[in-house]
């Protein structure tokens, strides 16, 4: 039984492409997510593709605390390239504790702490996120292997449990910089990323 209901699509010009825009309805809490899909992505073959999770400071707001907004158009800027992929934006805003208590989690790390010792300190586990809802998009589309574009391991994991042959891991590096080197060996550090620093 799946987890979303797929509700609408439409064109979503970008600077690097059209992409088809999908929507879906996660069902019980009713919260919304997407897909951008670019060529025939149900044709069997490996599909280059993310999971990227909802950062509204990064993805939007040019945030330099994280490296989300760089991993997202990069990640759009490849699929592109490629002329066929998905990327999948999952409402799971702070590693899925919402953006109020992400900002909570901020203004920790301004005290010192880290990104999971913040996470921690509010009562949270250090990645609340589950990715269940993104494997059933991806089976509402017909993706069953996946090149994934990713330094999280545990994303890689998740697919696999969830049936999405992960052939290959295609690494995200991007946007290092001074304000986010910090949590970048965090992530590497304490939640197994694959980053080289
Ligand atoms: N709670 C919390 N969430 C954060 C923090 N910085 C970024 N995030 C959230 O982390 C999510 C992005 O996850 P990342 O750990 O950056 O990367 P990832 O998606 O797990 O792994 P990649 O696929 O390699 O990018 C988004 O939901 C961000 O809002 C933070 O300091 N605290
Ligand atoms: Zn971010």
């Amino acid at each position: 039984m799946s987890s979303v209901t797929r509700m609408a699509n439409s064109k979503l010009p970008t600077p690097w492409g059209t992409f088809t825009l999908i929507g879906f309805e996660e069902k019980g809490t009713g919260k919304d997510h997407a897909a951008l899909v670019m060529g025939n992505i149900d044709d069997g073959q490996p599909v280059l593709g993310r999971i990227h999770s909802e950062c509204l400071t990064g993805d939007a707001l040019f945030s330099l605390r994280c490296d989300c907004g760089f991993q997202l158009q990069a990640a759009l800027e490849n699929i592109a390239k490629e002329g066929r992929g998905i990327l999948l934006y999952v409402r799971q805003e702070g590693r899925g504790i919402g953006l109020l208590n992400k900002i909570h989690a901020y203004h920790l790390q301004d005290q010192g702490k880290d990104t999971v010792e913040a996470n921690v300190e509010l009562g949270f586990a250090a990645d609340m996120r589950d990715y269940t809802i993104c494997a059933d998009m991806l089976h509402s589309l017909g993706v069953k292997q996946m090149k994934l574009m990713t330094n999280n391991p545990r994303k890689v994991k998740a697919m696999e449990n969830f049936g999405i042959e992960v052939v290959e891991r295609v690494p995200l590096q991007e946007g290092r910089n001074p304000f986010n080197e910090g949590y970048l060996d965090t992530k590497a550090g304490k939640l197994g990323h694959m980053l080289k620093s």
